[in-house]
């Protein structure tokens, strides 16, 4: 996947296929809300989105409290959103279960 910043009409294309994830307020990222039931179904699905991201070598920014997991993706190598971006967020919503 192209490691190269994606122009603002294909952000919002990518955006679109993407329900749940936001730009963020400085549109150099995107971010989305995971809640769980509890800390260990929270602590599962991040374990899981770090074996993917390692996969793809393109790692999330992310916190987590208790059963709240909050991820922002964004290239720092490109200074913005690229595909690889879209790719992962594609890999955790698919984690995530949709
Ligand atoms: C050397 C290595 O490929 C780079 O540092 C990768 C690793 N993971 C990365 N992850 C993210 N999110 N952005 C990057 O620019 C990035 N660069």
């Amino acid at each position: 996947m192209a490691r190269e910043k994606l122009a603002p009409d294909a952000i919002t294309a990518s955006l679109e296929e993407r329900p749940g994830w936001a730009l963020s307020g400085d549109r150099l990222a995107i971010e989305r809300r995971f809640s769980f039931g509890n800390f260990s179904e929270a602590f599962a699905f991040m374990t899981r989105v770090a074996l993917a991201a390692e996969k793809m070598d393109h790692h999330p920014e992310w916190s987590n409290v208790y059963k709240t997991v909050d991820i922002r993706l964004s290239t720092h190598d490109a200074g913005g959103l690229t595909e690889l971006d879209f790719g992962l967020a594609r890999r955790i919503d698919r984690i995530f279960g949709n």
